[in-house]
Protein backbone atom coordinates (compact mmCIF):
# COMPACT_ATOMS: atom_id res chain seq x y z
CA UNK A 1 0.00 0.00 0.00
CA UNK A 2 2.67 2.34 0.77
CA UNK A 3 4.49 1.82 -2.76
CA UNK A 4 1.22 2.92 -4.26
CA UNK A 5 0.68 5.47 -1.94
CA UNK A 6 4.27 7.03 -2.89
CA UNK A 7 3.65 6.42 -6.80
CA UNK A 8 0.66 7.89 -6.55
CA UNK A 9 1.94 11.36 -5.01
CA UNK A 10 4.52 11.44 -7.27
CA UNK A 11 2.43 11.16 -9.90
CA UNK A 12 0.10 14.11 -8.45
CA UNK A 13 3.32 16.27 -8.20
CA UNK A 14 4.30 15.82 -11.78
CA UNK A 15 0.71 16.22 -12.55
CA UNK A 16 0.68 19.53 -10.75
CA UNK A 17 3.82 20.59 -11.84
CA UNK A 18 3.91 19.95 -15.41
CA UNK A 19 -0.07 20.32 -16.43
CA UNK A 20 -0.03 17.42 -18.58
CA UNK A 21 -2.69 17.64 -21.12
CA UNK A 22 -1.38 16.12 -23.94
CA UNK A 23 -2.51 12.05 -24.22
CA UNK A 24 0.72 10.13 -24.15
CA UNK A 25 2.67 11.93 -20.73
CA UNK A 26 -1.34 11.92 -19.30
CA UNK A 27 -1.94 8.12 -20.12
CA UNK A 28 1.59 7.06 -18.95
CA UNK A 29 0.77 8.30 -16.01
CA UNK A 30 -2.57 7.74 -15.29
CA UNK A 31 -2.48 3.78 -16.91
CA UNK A 32 1.71 3.28 -16.60
CA UNK A 33 2.14 3.94 -13.49
CA UNK A 34 -0.75 1.47 -11.87
CA UNK A 35 -0.01 -1.09 -14.76
CA UNK A 36 3.99 -0.67 -13.82
CA UNK A 37 3.48 -1.13 -9.86
CA UNK A 38 1.05 -4.01 -10.62
CA UNK A 39 3.58 -6.18 -12.62
CA UNK A 40 6.17 -5.43 -9.30
CA UNK A 41 3.74 -6.11 -6.72
CA UNK A 42 1.47 -9.41 -8.40
CA UNK A 43 3.14 -11.63 -5.62
CA UNK A 44 0.84 -10.00 -2.98
CA UNK A 45 -2.40 -10.53 -5.34
CA UNK A 46 -4.23 -13.31 -6.42
CA UNK A 47 -3.03 -12.89 -9.87
CA UNK A 48 -1.38 -9.96 -12.75
CA UNK A 49 -5.46 -9.10 -13.49
CA UNK A 50 -6.36 -8.53 -10.05
CA UNK A 51 -3.31 -6.23 -8.61
CA UNK A 52 -3.81 -4.31 -11.83
CA UNK A 53 -7.51 -3.78 -11.12
CA UNK A 54 -6.38 -3.13 -7.73
CA UNK A 55 -3.37 -0.63 -8.07
CA UNK A 56 -5.33 0.96 -10.72
CA UNK A 57 -8.07 1.91 -8.47
CA UNK A 58 -6.26 2.63 -5.92
CA UNK A 59 -4.12 5.03 -8.00
CA UNK A 60 -7.40 7.08 -9.59
CA UNK A 61 -8.66 7.16 -5.96
CA UNK A 62 -5.62 8.66 -4.38
CA UNK A 63 -4.80 11.08 -7.12
CA UNK A 64 -8.62 12.29 -7.20
CA UNK A 65 -8.76 12.86 -2.99
CA UNK A 66 -4.71 14.33 -3.80
CA UNK A 67 -6.30 17.09 -6.49
CA UNK A 68 -9.83 17.65 -4.25
CA UNK A 69 -7.90 18.20 -1.06
CA UNK A 70 -5.59 20.91 -2.42
CA UNK A 71 -7.96 22.56 -4.39
CA UNK A 72 -10.58 22.84 -1.39
CA UNK A 73 -7.75 23.76 1.30
CA UNK A 74 -6.38 27.09 2.19
CA UNK A 75 -3.06 26.78 0.76
CA UNK A 76 -4.41 26.96 -2.59
CA UNK A 77 -3.89 30.08 -3.85
CA UNK A 78 -7.68 31.32 -4.54
CA UNK A 79 -8.13 30.03 -1.49
CA UNK A 80 -9.48 33.55 -0.37
CA UNK A 81 -12.07 33.74 -3.16
CA UNK A 82 -15.43 32.22 -2.34
CA UNK A 83 -17.28 30.09 -4.58
CA UNK A 84 -19.26 27.00 -4.68
CA UNK A 85 -17.73 23.63 -3.61
CA UNK A 86 -18.15 21.95 -6.97
CA UNK A 87 -16.62 24.62 -9.16
CA UNK A 88 -13.63 24.82 -6.42
CA UNK A 89 -13.13 21.09 -7.08
CA UNK A 90 -13.33 21.04 -10.64
CA UNK A 91 -14.31 22.13 -14.48
CA UNK A 92 -16.05 19.62 -15.44
CA UNK A 93 -18.97 21.02 -13.00
CA UNK A 94 -19.04 24.33 -15.43
CA UNK A 95 -18.94 21.51 -18.27
CA UNK A 96 -22.02 19.83 -17.24
CA UNK A 97 -24.08 22.86 -16.42
CA UNK A 98 -23.04 24.20 -19.93
CA UNK A 99 -23.53 21.03 -21.32
CA UNK A 100 -26.89 19.98 -19.59
CA UNK A 101 -29.13 23.79 -20.10
CA UNK A 102 -27.17 26.34 -21.51
CA UNK A 103 -27.38 29.16 -17.88
CA UNK A 104 -24.17 29.54 -17.28
CA UNK A 105 -24.52 33.06 -17.78
CA UNK A 106 -27.52 33.20 -14.98
CA UNK A 107 -25.62 30.62 -12.68
CA UNK A 108 -22.71 32.88 -13.03
CA UNK A 109 -25.01 35.79 -12.52
CA UNK A 110 -26.85 34.46 -9.47
CA UNK A 111 -22.83 33.78 -7.70
CA UNK A 112 -21.91 37.16 -8.24
CA UNK A 113 -24.93 38.57 -6.35
CA UNK A 114 -24.15 36.07 -3.68
CA UNK A 115 -20.61 36.24 -3.05
CA UNK A 116 -19.76 39.85 -4.63
CA UNK A 117 -17.68 40.77 -7.54
CA UNK A 118 -15.12 37.89 -7.57
CA UNK A 119 -16.21 34.61 -7.32
CA UNK A 120 -14.22 31.43 -7.58
CA UNK A 121 -16.15 29.11 -11.10
CA UNK A 122 -12.92 26.69 -11.43
CA UNK A 123 -10.25 25.40 -9.70
CA UNK A 124 -7.84 27.85 -11.00
CA UNK A 125 -10.79 30.08 -12.54
CA UNK A 126 -12.17 33.55 -11.20
CA UNK A 127 -15.19 35.44 -13.06
CA UNK A 128 -14.90 39.05 -12.24
CA UNK A 129 -17.59 41.63 -12.45
CA UNK A 130 -15.64 44.84 -10.68
CA UNK A 131 -16.77 48.02 -12.26
CA UNK A 132 -12.58 48.41 -13.59
CA UNK A 133 -12.45 44.95 -14.79
CA UNK A 134 -12.67 45.82 -18.82
CA UNK A 135 -9.40 47.71 -18.96
CA UNK A 136 -7.58 45.64 -16.86
CA UNK A 137 -8.23 42.69 -18.14
CA UNK A 138 -9.55 43.30 -21.80
CA UNK A 139 -7.64 46.44 -22.66
CA UNK A 140 -4.07 47.00 -24.41
CA UNK A 141 -2.24 46.44 -21.26
CA UNK A 142 -4.72 43.25 -20.63
CA UNK A 143 -3.57 39.58 -20.08
CA UNK A 144 -3.61 37.34 -23.07
CA UNK A 145 -6.56 34.71 -23.83
CA UNK A 146 -6.84 31.39 -21.46
CA UNK A 147 -7.07 27.75 -23.03
CA UNK A 148 -11.01 28.72 -22.92
CA UNK A 149 -10.65 29.52 -26.80
CA UNK A 150 -8.60 26.09 -27.08
CA UNK A 151 -11.56 24.54 -28.84
CA UNK A 152 -11.10 27.12 -32.10
CA UNK A 153 -7.75 25.25 -33.28
CA UNK A 154 -8.33 22.49 -35.79
CA UNK A 155 -6.36 20.78 -38.39
CA UNK A 156 -6.57 23.42 -41.21
CA UNK A 157 -4.92 25.74 -38.25
CA UNK A 158 -6.96 28.13 -35.57
CA UNK A 159 -9.23 30.94 -36.88
CA UNK A 160 -8.32 34.20 -35.64
CA UNK A 161 -10.55 34.27 -32.62
CA UNK A 162 -8.72 31.45 -31.12
CA UNK A 163 -5.28 32.40 -31.27
CA UNK A 164 -3.66 32.82 -28.08
CA UNK A 165 -0.43 34.57 -28.47
CA UNK A 166 -0.65 38.18 -28.62
CA UNK A 167 2.20 38.92 -30.92
CA UNK A 168 0.98 36.31 -33.32
CA UNK A 169 -2.62 37.47 -33.60
CA UNK A 170 -1.87 40.51 -34.53
CA UNK A 171 -0.13 39.64 -37.20
CA UNK A 172 -3.30 37.72 -38.50
CA UNK A 173 -5.56 40.52 -36.94
CA UNK A 174 -3.99 42.89 -39.61
CA UNK A 175 -6.05 41.95 -42.60
CA UNK A 176 -9.54 42.25 -40.61
CA UNK A 177 -7.96 45.87 -40.24
CA UNK A 178 -7.34 46.02 -43.70
CA UNK A 179 -11.30 44.69 -44.44
CA UNK A 180 -12.93 47.42 -42.03
CA UNK A 181 -10.45 50.42 -43.60
CA UNK A 182 -12.81 53.07 -44.85
CA UNK A 183 -12.86 51.99 -48.98
CA UNK A 184 -14.27 48.54 -48.12
CA UNK A 185 -16.68 49.66 -45.32
CA UNK A 186 -18.13 51.75 -48.15
CA UNK A 187 -18.33 48.21 -49.93
CA UNK A 188 -20.11 46.80 -47.31
CA UNK A 189 -22.72 49.69 -47.03
CA UNK A 190 -23.87 48.95 -50.07
CA UNK A 191 -24.22 44.94 -49.41
CA UNK A 192 -25.84 45.82 -46.06
CA UNK A 193 -28.24 48.62 -48.22
CA UNK A 194 -28.99 45.37 -50.72
CA UNK A 195 -29.23 42.71 -47.93
CA UNK A 196 -31.57 45.46 -45.54
CA UNK A 197 -34.21 45.69 -49.40
CA UNK A 198 -33.98 42.09 -49.15
CA UNK A 199 -35.39 41.82 -46.14
CA UNK A 200 -38.34 44.99 -45.92
CA UNK A 201 -39.26 42.56 -49.38
CA UNK A 202 -39.35 39.44 -48.03
CA UNK A 203 -41.15 40.92 -45.03
CA UNK A 204 -43.98 42.76 -47.53
CA UNK A 205 -44.17 39.26 -49.42
CA UNK A 206 -45.49 37.84 -45.99
CA UNK A 207 -47.34 41.06 -44.97
CA UNK A 208 -50.31 39.61 -42.75
CA UNK A 209 -48.36 36.05 -42.15
CA UNK A 210 -47.32 35.29 -38.71
CA UNK A 211 -43.75 34.53 -39.42
CA UNK A 212 -40.93 33.75 -36.87
CA UNK A 213 -38.88 37.10 -36.41
CA UNK A 214 -35.94 35.30 -34.86
CA UNK A 215 -35.13 33.59 -37.78
CA UNK A 216 -35.86 35.75 -39.97
CA UNK A 217 -32.79 37.92 -38.27
CA UNK A 218 -31.06 35.14 -38.64
CA UNK A 219 -31.60 34.89 -42.76
CA UNK A 220 -30.63 38.81 -42.38
CA UNK A 221 -27.26 38.20 -40.83
CA UNK A 222 -26.16 35.05 -42.96
CA UNK A 223 -27.40 36.96 -46.29
CA UNK A 224 -25.14 39.63 -45.21
CA UNK A 225 -22.06 37.85 -44.02
CA UNK A 226 -22.40 35.38 -47.30
CA UNK A 227 -22.02 38.40 -49.08
CA UNK A 228 -19.72 40.55 -47.14
CA UNK A 229 -17.42 37.53 -45.77
CA UNK A 230 -17.65 35.52 -49.71
CA UNK A 231 -19.41 37.68 -51.99
CA UNK A 232 -21.78 34.49 -51.81
CA UNK A 233 -25.51 34.89 -51.68
CA UNK A 234 -27.13 32.62 -49.56
CA UNK A 235 -30.47 34.23 -51.12
CA UNK A 236 -33.10 33.51 -47.46
CA UNK A 237 -34.52 36.13 -47.22
CA UNK A 238 -35.67 36.31 -51.10
CA UNK A 239 -36.89 32.80 -50.83
CA UNK A 240 -38.22 33.05 -47.10
CA UNK A 241 -36.30 30.00 -46.16
CA UNK A 242 -32.45 28.38 -45.07
CA UNK A 243 -31.77 27.65 -48.10
CA UNK A 244 -28.36 25.46 -46.99
CA UNK A 245 -29.46 24.04 -43.92
CA UNK A 246 -26.61 26.89 -42.13
CA UNK A 247 -28.81 27.64 -39.41
CA UNK A 248 -29.07 24.04 -38.01
CA UNK A 249 -25.58 23.28 -38.88
CA UNK A 250 -24.24 26.43 -36.84
CA UNK A 251 -26.57 25.31 -34.20
CA UNK A 252 -25.39 22.12 -33.89
CA UNK A 253 -21.25 22.84 -34.37
CA UNK A 254 -21.65 24.94 -31.18
CA UNK A 255 -23.82 22.94 -28.90
CA UNK A 256 -20.09 20.71 -28.06
CA UNK A 257 -18.32 23.51 -27.69
CA UNK A 258 -19.83 25.44 -24.86
CA UNK A 259 -19.33 22.38 -22.50
CA UNK A 260 -15.89 20.88 -24.18
CA UNK A 261 -14.21 24.75 -23.95
CA UNK A 262 -14.56 24.23 -20.24
CA UNK A 263 -12.61 21.23 -19.93
CA UNK A 264 -10.09 22.01 -23.26
CA UNK A 265 -7.64 19.43 -22.07
CA UNK A 266 -10.50 16.38 -23.38
CA UNK A 267 -10.38 17.62 -27.03
CA UNK A 268 -7.80 15.10 -28.31
CA UNK A 269 -9.62 12.41 -26.31
CA UNK A 270 -12.83 13.83 -28.02
CA UNK A 271 -10.86 13.47 -31.19
CA UNK A 272 -10.71 10.12 -30.93
CA UNK A 273 -13.90 8.94 -30.84
CA UNK A 274 -15.07 8.32 -34.58
CA UNK A 275 -17.31 10.80 -35.75
CA UNK A 276 -16.78 13.05 -33.16
CA UNK A 277 -15.94 16.10 -35.44
CA UNK A 278 -18.78 15.80 -37.52
CA UNK A 279 -20.62 18.82 -36.97
CA UNK A 280 -17.21 20.92 -36.96
CA UNK A 281 -16.37 19.20 -40.01
CA UNK A 282 -19.69 19.90 -42.15
CA UNK A 283 -19.75 23.76 -40.66
CA UNK A 284 -15.89 23.60 -42.53
CA UNK A 285 -16.97 21.91 -45.91
CA UNK A 286 -19.60 24.67 -46.30
CA UNK A 287 -16.87 27.15 -45.53
CA UNK A 288 -14.65 24.98 -48.05
CA UNK A 289 -17.83 25.73 -50.85
CA UNK A 290 -17.80 29.42 -50.48
CA UNK A 291 -14.65 29.98 -49.71
CA UNK A 292 -13.76 28.03 -53.46
CA UNK A 293 -16.91 29.54 -55.20
CA UNK A 294 -15.08 32.91 -54.44
CA UNK A 295 -12.15 31.69 -55.82
CA UNK A 296 -13.54 30.70 -59.04
CA UNK A 297 -15.52 34.63 -59.22
CA UNK A 298 -11.96 35.79 -59.48
CA UNK A 299 -12.43 39.12 -58.75
CA UNK A 300 -10.88 41.41 -56.76
CA UNK A 301 -13.84 42.72 -54.96
CA UNK A 302 -12.98 44.31 -51.82
CA UNK A 303 -15.12 41.69 -49.61
CA UNK A 304 -13.85 40.26 -46.55
CA UNK A 305 -11.92 37.44 -48.55
CA UNK A 306 -10.07 40.00 -50.76
CA UNK A 307 -8.53 41.33 -47.43
CA UNK A 308 -7.91 37.54 -45.17
CA UNK A 309 -6.06 36.34 -48.88
CA UNK A 310 -4.01 39.17 -48.94
CA UNK A 311 -5.17 40.07 -52.42
CA UNK A 312 -3.38 43.15 -52.83
CA UNK A 313 -0.44 41.86 -51.40
CA UNK A 314 0.84 43.60 -47.97
CA UNK A 315 2.29 40.50 -46.35
CA UNK A 316 5.61 39.01 -47.08
CA UNK A 317 3.74 35.20 -46.70
CA UNK A 318 0.22 34.65 -48.74
CA UNK A 319 -2.09 32.96 -46.12
CA UNK A 320 -3.39 29.43 -47.61
CA UNK A 321 -6.37 28.91 -48.65
CA UNK A 322 -7.58 26.71 -45.56
CA UNK A 323 -6.66 28.99 -43.15
CA UNK A 324 -8.62 32.05 -44.83
CA UNK A 325 -11.82 29.43 -45.07
CA UNK A 326 -11.44 28.54 -41.39
CA UNK A 327 -11.52 32.36 -40.84
CA UNK A 328 -14.39 32.88 -43.71
CA UNK A 329 -16.56 30.23 -41.45
CA UNK A 330 -15.39 32.24 -38.20
CA UNK A 331 -16.92 35.56 -39.80
CA UNK A 332 -20.08 33.49 -40.92
CA UNK A 333 -20.56 32.30 -37.18
CA UNK A 334 -19.48 35.21 -35.30
CA UNK A 335 -20.87 38.24 -37.69
CA UNK A 336 -24.19 36.17 -38.47
CA UNK A 337 -25.30 34.71 -35.33
CA UNK A 338 -24.46 38.16 -33.13
CA UNK A 339 -26.19 39.98 -35.36
CA UNK A 340 -28.93 38.61 -35.91
CA UNK A 341 -29.00 37.56 -31.86
CA UNK A 342 -28.93 40.98 -30.84
CA UNK A 343 -31.89 42.07 -33.95
CA UNK A 344 -34.23 39.73 -32.21
CA UNK A 345 -33.61 40.40 -28.62
CA UNK A 346 -34.39 44.05 -30.11
CA UNK A 347 -37.14 43.56 -31.35
CA UNK A 348 -38.41 41.34 -28.53
CA UNK A 349 -38.06 44.39 -26.29
CA UNK A 350 -39.94 46.82 -28.96
CA UNK A 351 -42.47 44.15 -28.32
CA UNK A 352 -42.18 44.46 -24.78
CA UNK A 353 -42.14 48.15 -24.49
CA UNK A 354 -44.20 49.66 -27.25
CA UNK A 355 -44.25 53.09 -25.77
CA UNK A 356 -40.24 52.80 -26.78
CA UNK A 357 -40.68 51.20 -29.92
CA UNK A 358 -42.96 54.59 -30.87
CA UNK A 359 -40.17 56.86 -29.46
CA UNK A 360 -38.07 55.40 -31.71
CA UNK A 361 -40.20 55.57 -34.46
CA UNK A 362 -40.53 58.99 -34.24
CA UNK A 363 -36.75 59.95 -34.52
CA UNK A 364 -36.48 57.36 -37.86
CA UNK A 365 -39.67 59.15 -39.32
CA UNK A 366 -38.25 62.80 -38.13
CA UNK A 367 -35.02 61.35 -39.72
CA UNK A 368 -35.75 59.80 -43.22
CA UNK A 369 -38.33 60.09 -45.66
CA UNK A 370 -40.16 57.05 -46.02
CA UNK A 371 -38.13 55.18 -49.49
CA UNK A 372 -35.10 56.59 -47.94
CA UNK A 373 -32.18 54.43 -48.15
CA UNK A 374 -29.76 53.93 -45.30
CA UNK A 375 -27.44 56.84 -44.18
CA UNK A 376 -24.97 55.31 -42.15
CA UNK A 377 -23.73 58.57 -40.75
CA UNK A 378 -26.90 59.65 -40.22
CA UNK A 379 -28.09 56.51 -38.19
CA UNK A 380 -24.41 56.38 -36.28
CA UNK A 381 -25.77 59.91 -34.82
CA UNK A 382 -29.29 58.65 -33.68
CA UNK A 383 -29.59 59.16 -29.85
CA UNK A 384 -32.25 57.02 -29.26
CA UNK A 385 -31.96 54.49 -32.02
CA UNK A 386 -28.15 54.05 -30.61
CA UNK A 387 -29.80 53.87 -26.79
CA UNK A 388 -31.94 51.34 -27.90
CA UNK A 389 -29.39 48.98 -29.14
CA UNK A 390 -26.83 49.79 -26.54
CA UNK A 391 -29.15 48.63 -23.82
CA UNK A 392 -30.08 45.61 -25.82
CA UNK A 393 -26.54 44.22 -26.22
CA UNK A 394 -25.84 45.38 -22.27
CA UNK A 395 -28.93 43.21 -20.80
CA UNK A 396 -28.86 40.44 -23.46
CA UNK A 397 -25.16 40.59 -25.24
CA UNK A 398 -25.25 37.55 -28.08
CA UNK A 399 -21.76 36.35 -26.45
CA UNK A 400 -23.16 35.09 -23.66
CA UNK A 401 -20.28 32.90 -22.50
CA UNK A 402 -17.24 34.10 -20.53
CA UNK A 403 -14.24 35.96 -22.38
CA UNK A 404 -11.42 34.05 -20.46
CA UNK A 405 -7.70 35.43 -19.91
CA UNK A 406 -4.92 33.90 -18.33
CA UNK A 407 -2.61 35.74 -15.34
CA UNK A 408 0.34 33.37 -17.03
CA UNK A 409 2.81 31.67 -14.48
CA UNK A 410 5.69 33.45 -13.50
CA UNK A 411 4.04 37.07 -14.05
CA UNK A 412 3.78 37.62 -10.81
CA UNK A 413 0.03 37.80 -10.78
CA UNK A 414 -2.09 40.75 -11.22
CA UNK A 415 -4.33 43.53 -9.23
CA UNK A 416 -7.81 43.94 -9.98
CA UNK A 417 -9.40 46.65 -8.55
CA UNK A 418 -8.39 45.74 -4.56
CA UNK A 419 -8.02 42.36 -5.98
CA UNK A 420 -4.74 40.41 -5.90
CA UNK A 421 -5.16 37.40 -8.77
CA UNK A 422 -2.12 35.00 -8.44
CA UNK A 423 -0.24 33.87 -11.59
CA UNK A 424 -1.79 30.63 -13.29
CA UNK A 425 -5.31 31.81 -13.15
CA UNK A 426 -8.32 31.82 -15.21
CA UNK A 427 -9.58 35.11 -15.02
CA UNK A 428 -13.33 35.29 -16.89
CA UNK A 429 -15.48 38.19 -17.74
CA UNK A 430 -18.93 37.45 -18.35
CA UNK A 431 -20.58 40.41 -20.25
CA UNK A 432 -24.38 39.18 -19.10
CA UNK A 433 -23.32 40.11 -15.19
CA UNK A 434 -20.89 43.01 -15.44
CA UNK A 435 -23.51 44.54 -17.58
CA UNK A 436 -26.08 43.77 -14.30
CA UNK A 437 -23.84 44.70 -11.44
CA UNK A 438 -24.81 47.97 -10.11
CA UNK A 439 -21.56 49.80 -9.65
CA UNK A 440 -21.55 49.62 -13.71
CA UNK A 441 -25.46 50.68 -14.63
CA UNK A 442 -27.74 51.59 -12.14
CA UNK A 443 -30.71 52.59 -11.16
CA UNK A 444 -32.93 49.15 -12.43
CA UNK A 445 -29.71 47.23 -13.87
CA UNK A 446 -31.73 44.46 -14.50
CA UNK A 447 -34.83 46.80 -16.90
CA UNK A 448 -34.57 47.65 -20.26
CA UNK A 449 -33.96 51.63 -20.30
CA UNK A 450 -32.68 52.81 -23.06
CA UNK A 451 -32.59 56.34 -21.65
CA UNK A 452 -29.56 55.38 -19.46
CA UNK A 453 -27.31 55.65 -22.82
CA UNK A 454 -28.37 59.40 -23.61
CA UNK A 455 -26.88 62.78 -21.99
CA UNK A 456 -29.18 64.70 -20.31
CA UNK A 457 -29.44 67.09 -16.99
CA UNK A 458 -32.53 65.04 -15.40
CA UNK A 459 -33.93 61.70 -16.45
CA UNK A 460 -37.55 59.76 -16.43
CA UNK A 461 -36.97 56.72 -14.99
CA UNK A 462 -39.39 53.73 -15.73
CA UNK A 463 -41.05 54.34 -12.59
CA UNK A 464 -42.03 57.72 -13.71
CA UNK A 465 -40.03 59.63 -11.11
CA UNK A 466 -37.89 62.22 -12.45
CA UNK A 467 -34.08 62.35 -10.80
CA UNK A 468 -30.97 64.16 -11.63
CA UNK A 469 -28.60 63.10 -13.60
CA UNK A 470 -25.96 62.41 -10.98
CA UNK A 471 -28.48 59.66 -9.98
CA UNK A 472 -27.59 57.97 -12.74
CA UNK A 473 -24.63 55.76 -13.64
CA UNK A 474 -23.81 54.72 -16.90
CA UNK A 475 -20.25 53.12 -17.08
CA UNK A 476 -19.11 53.16 -20.71
CA UNK A 477 -16.28 51.88 -20.06
CA UNK A 478 -18.02 48.23 -18.59
CA UNK A 479 -19.83 47.79 -21.64
CA UNK A 480 -17.87 44.71 -23.33
CA UNK A 481 -20.72 43.55 -25.66
CA UNK A 482 -17.94 43.60 -28.30
CA UNK A 483 -15.33 43.00 -25.68
CA UNK A 484 -12.49 45.52 -25.65
CA UNK A 485 -8.98 46.21 -26.55
CA UNK A 486 -6.72 44.17 -29.12
CA UNK A 487 -8.88 40.95 -29.09
CA UNK A 488 -12.47 42.83 -29.11
CA UNK A 489 -14.70 41.97 -31.79
CA UNK A 490 -12.97 43.06 -35.31
CA UNK A 491 -16.48 43.77 -37.35
CA UNK A 492 -17.73 45.89 -34.11
CA UNK A 493 -18.44 48.71 -36.93
CA UNK A 494 -19.91 46.69 -39.51
CA UNK A 495 -22.55 44.72 -37.28
CA UNK A 496 -23.84 48.31 -35.87
CA UNK A 497 -23.75 50.17 -39.50
CA UNK A 498 -26.04 46.53 -40.35
CA UNK A 499 -28.30 46.78 -37.27
CA UNK A 500 -29.02 50.04 -36.96
CA UNK A 501 -30.03 49.86 -40.99
CA UNK A 502 -32.21 47.07 -40.61
CA UNK A 503 -33.92 48.65 -37.58
CA UNK A 504 -34.50 52.03 -38.95
CA UNK A 505 -35.88 50.36 -42.33
CA UNK A 506 -38.29 48.00 -40.50
CA UNK A 507 -39.84 50.92 -37.73
CA UNK A 508 -40.28 53.04 -40.35
CA UNK A 509 -42.30 50.54 -42.77
CA UNK A 510 -43.70 48.07 -40.82
CA UNK A 511 -46.00 47.53 -37.14
CA UNK A 512 -44.88 44.56 -35.84
CA UNK A 513 -48.03 42.51 -34.02
CA UNK A 514 -47.37 40.04 -31.47
CA UNK A 515 -48.77 36.65 -32.68
CA UNK A 516 -48.14 34.18 -29.39
CA UNK A 517 -47.96 36.58 -26.19
CA UNK A 518 -46.15 33.76 -24.43
CA UNK A 519 -43.22 34.15 -26.89
CA UNK A 520 -42.35 37.23 -24.79
CA UNK A 521 -43.02 35.51 -20.99
CA UNK A 522 -40.48 32.49 -22.02
CA UNK A 523 -38.13 34.37 -24.15
CA UNK A 524 -35.64 34.52 -20.75
CA UNK A 525 -36.01 30.89 -20.16
CA UNK A 526 -35.41 29.59 -23.64
CA UNK A 527 -32.45 31.72 -24.02
CA UNK A 528 -29.68 29.53 -24.00
CA UNK A 529 -25.67 30.06 -23.89
CA UNK A 530 -24.30 28.23 -26.98
CA UNK A 531 -21.05 29.50 -27.10
CA UNK A 532 -22.91 32.28 -28.40
CA UNK A 533 -27.04 32.68 -28.24
CA UNK A 534 -29.43 30.06 -28.47
CA UNK A 535 -32.36 32.08 -29.12
CA UNK A 536 -36.69 31.23 -28.55
CA UNK A 537 -39.46 32.07 -31.89
CA UNK A 538 -40.82 35.27 -32.11
CA UNK A 539 -44.09 34.79 -33.65
CA UNK A 540 -45.00 37.85 -35.31
CA UNK A 541 -47.53 39.34 -38.09
CA UNK A 542 -45.74 42.36 -40.29
CA UNK A 543 -48.50 44.63 -41.18
CA UNK A 544 -47.05 47.46 -43.88
CA UNK A 545 -47.30 50.76 -42.46
CA UNK A 546 -49.85 52.97 -44.31
C1 LIG B 1 -23.83 42.48 -32.59
C2 LIG B 1 -22.86 41.99 -33.28
C3 LIG B 1 -21.58 41.47 -32.71
C4 LIG B 1 -21.20 41.29 -31.41
C5 LIG B 1 -21.99 41.61 -30.16
C6 LIG B 1 -19.87 40.74 -31.42
C7 LIG B 1 -19.15 40.42 -30.28
C8 LIG B 1 -17.89 39.91 -30.30
C9 LIG B 1 -17.13 39.58 -29.11
C10 LIG B 1 -17.61 39.70 -27.68
C11 LIG B 1 -15.93 39.12 -29.52
C12 LIG B 1 -14.79 38.63 -28.64
C13 LIG B 1 -14.98 37.13 -28.47
C14 LIG B 1 -13.95 36.53 -27.61
O1 LIG B 1 -12.93 37.13 -27.27
O2 LIG B 1 -14.19 35.38 -27.26
C15 LIG B 1 -15.92 39.16 -30.95
C16 LIG B 1 -14.85 38.77 -31.72
C17 LIG B 1 -14.86 38.82 -33.08
N1 LIG B 1 -15.86 39.27 -33.90
FE1 LIG B 1 -17.62 40.04 -33.33
N2 LIG B 1 -19.47 40.59 -32.71
C18 LIG B 1 -20.47 41.03 -33.54
C19 LIG B 1 -20.45 41.05 -34.92
C20 LIG B 1 -19.39 40.74 -35.71
C21 LIG B 1 -19.33 40.86 -37.15
C22 LIG B 1 -20.47 41.39 -38.04
C23 LIG B 1 -18.12 40.39 -37.54
C24 LIG B 1 -17.55 40.30 -38.91
C25 LIG B 1 -17.75 41.15 -39.84
C26 LIG B 1 -17.40 40.00 -36.35
C27 LIG B 1 -16.14 39.49 -36.34
C28 LIG B 1 -15.44 39.15 -35.20
C29 LIG B 1 -14.10 38.61 -35.22
C30 LIG B 1 -13.26 38.33 -36.43
C31 LIG B 1 -13.74 38.40 -33.89
C32 LIG B 1 -12.41 37.84 -33.38
C33 LIG B 1 -11.53 39.05 -33.07
C34 LIG B 1 -10.14 38.69 -32.65
O3 LIG B 1 -9.91 37.61 -32.13
O4 LIG B 1 -9.26 39.53 -32.85
N3 LIG B 1 -18.20 40.22 -35.25
N4 LIG B 1 -17.12 39.66 -31.41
Amino acid sequence: MSAIFAASSTTYIIFKRFEYSKPVPALVLLIGVPMTLASVLRDHFAGLATAMCATAAVHWVLLTLFVAVYRISPFHPLARYPGPLPCKLSKCWMAYLAGSGGKTHVYIDRLHRLYGDVVRIGPNELSVRHKDVCATVLGAKGLPRGPYYDTREHDDGVSLDGIRDPALHAVRRRPWARAMNSASTKYFEELIQHTVSDLTGGLKERAGESIDLTEWMSFFGLDFMGRMAFSYDYNMLKEGRDTQGLRRMIDQSLVNLRWISHIPWSIPYLKMIPGASKNWDDMKAAGDKVARHRVSLGSRRPDLFHHLMDEEGHEAVRPQLEVVSVDGALAIIAGADTAATTLAHFWMFMLRHPAYFERLRKEVDAAFARDDGPDFVKQARMPYLNACLNETLRLFPPVLAGLQRRVGRGTGGRMIGTHFIPEDTQVSLVAYTVHRNPDCFSPFPDTFWPDRWLTQETYTLPTGEVVPSSDVLTRRDAFMAFSQGPMACAGKNVALAEMRAAVCAVVQRFDLVLADERALDEWEEVLQECFVSKLGKLPVQVVPRN
